[in-house]
C-alpha cells in the first residue's frame, strides 16, 4: 500500500470511522483547520514543544516510544500550568531517504504510542502537518483552565516552602544507562527507560495545586534552572537542601553524588517544582496523606536572586544549571 502524505494521515491520524473526533472538536482532521468548541466558562491555555531526533530522544528509537514522549512532555507544559488538556495538534517531519516501508513502519508504531496517550488523557488530535526533513515532532497543545486559576511562575514569595514531585535524576540517568549501561541493572535500565519514555504528566497534582501553590513549572531543563525561572519571574531567590532532594535508587546507581548532579542540572524529568506559603503546607499535607499528591519539601524561597545550593549548610557546587540548547 502506498504510504504517501495523504494517505499516512488518512491511515494513522484520522480518528476511525467509529469513534467520534471528540468532546468539543466540531470539525477534526481533514479540512484547512479545525474548530472546536471551548468551554465558555474557562480560559484557553496553549503550549509547544517540539522534539528533535538526536536531541530530545536517541536516534532510532522505538517510534511507539517517541510517540508516547512527544505527547507525554507537552502535556507536562499543561500540568505545569494548573490546566485540563483539551485538544492538540501534531506537526510532523519525516525524513526524505527513508523508503515507504520504513517510513510506514515508523508512522505506525509514532502513532499507537501517540494514540494511547491521546485516549488516555482525552485529549484528541485535531490536525496538524506532514512535511519532509529532519525528524521533528512539533506538539501544540490547547488546555483550559478556570478564570484566574492557572498556576504561574510569577507568584513565588519570601518564606515559601518548595517542593517537586516524585524523584529527580531519572531522566539524564535514562540517558547515560542507553550508552553506559554496565553500571545498571537490568531492572534499573528499565525503570530509567520507562521514566524517559513515559514520564507521567502531573495533571491531576496539577489540579489540586491550583488552590495551594503559589507559583509551579515542570522540570524539563534540569532543577536549578527551571526554579531559576520561577525565582527570576517572581523576583525572589532559592535555597535547595541537596540531601532533601529525592532521587531513586536508579538514579543513585552510579554513586550518590552523580545522583545529585543529575537531580539538580540533568533535566528530563517532566516532574512539578512548586512553591507553598507555610499556610498551606496542612491542606497539602492532608492531601499528600490522602495520596492525591506525592511531594518533597527541597527547600525554600529566600529575599534575592538565583538559587543556591545547600548540604550541611555549606554551598554545594553544581557542574551545570540545566540543558541548554544554545
Ligand atoms: N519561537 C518562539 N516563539 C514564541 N515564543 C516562544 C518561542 N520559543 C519559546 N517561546 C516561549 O518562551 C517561553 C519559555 O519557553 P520554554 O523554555 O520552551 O518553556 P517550557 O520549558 O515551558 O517549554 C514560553 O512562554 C514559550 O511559549
Ligand atoms: C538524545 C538526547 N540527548 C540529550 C537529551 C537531553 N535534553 C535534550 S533537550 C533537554 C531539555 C528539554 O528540552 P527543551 O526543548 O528545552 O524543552 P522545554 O524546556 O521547552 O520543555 C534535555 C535535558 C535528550 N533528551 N536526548
Ligand atoms: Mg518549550
Amino acid at each position: 500500500m502506498p504510504v504517501g502524505e495523504f494517505e499516512l494521515i488518512d491511515q494513522y491520524f484520522r480518528p476511525p470511522a467509529d469513534k467520534p473526533d471528540g468532546a468539543g472538536v466540531v470539525l477534526g482532521i481533514g479540512d484547512d483547520a479545525a474548530i472546536v468548541e471551548p468551554d465558555p466558562e474557562q480560559q484557553l491555555v496553549v503550549a509547544a514543544d517540539t522534539l528533535v531526533s538526536g536531541v530530545h530522544f536517541p536516534e532510532g528509537a522505538d517510534p511507539e516510544f517517541v510517540g508516547e514522549r512527544s505527547l507525554r512532555v507537552n502535556l507536562s507544559d499543561i500540568a505545569a500550568m494548573g490546566a485540563t488538556p483539551a485538544w492538540f495538534t501534531l506537526s510532523l517531519t519525516l525524513p526524505q531517504d527513508w523508503s515507504e516501508q520504513e517510513r510506514g513502519d515508523w508512522v505506525a508504531g509514532f502513532s499507537r504510542g501517540l494514540r494511547r496517550v491521546s485516549e488516555a488523557f482525552k485529549c484528541p488530535l485535531i490536525g496538524g502537518d506532514t512535511t519532509s526533513g529532519p525528524l521533528n515532532i512539533a506538539i501544540q497543545m490547547i488546555a483550559q483552565v478556570p478564570p484566574g486559576q492557572a498556576l504561574r511562575r510569577d507568584g513565588a514569595a519570601v518564606g515559601d516552602f518548595v517542593l517537586v514531585t516524585h524523584t529527580l535524576g531519572d531522566g539524564a540517568a535514562a540517558l547515560a544507562s542507553f550508552t553506559d549501561s554496565a553500571v545498571f541493572s537490568d531492572e534499573q535500565r528499565d525503570y530509567l527507560s520507562q521514566r524517559f519514555y513515559c514520564p507521567e504528566p502531573r495533571i491531576k497534582e496539577s489540579v489540586i495545586l491550583r488552590a495551594l501553590a503559589s507559583s509551579a513549572q515542570d522540570v524539563s531543563d534540569g532543577l536549578l534552572a527551571d526554579l531559576g525561572h520561577i525565582c527570576a519571574a517572581s523576583d525572589v531567590g532559592a535555597e535547595v537542601d541537596v540531601e532533601s532532594l529525592p532521587i531513586s535508587a536508579a538514579a543513585q546507581a552510579p554513586g550518590q553524588a552523580q545522583g545529585r548532579q543529575w537531580a539538580l542540572s540533568g533535566g528530563d524529568d517532566y516532574e512539578l517544582v512548586f512553591t507553598l506559603h507555610p499556610d498551606k503546607m496542612p491542606e497539602f499535607a492532608m492531601a499528600q496523606a490522602r495520596g492525591e499528591i506525592q511531594a518533597s519539601v527541597i527547600g525554600r524561597i529566600v529575599a534575592g536572586a538565583g538559587v543556591h545550593c545547600l548540604l550541611d549548610d555549606q554551598p554545594y557546587s553544581v557542574e551545570a544549571e540545566g540543558f541548554r540548547h544554545f
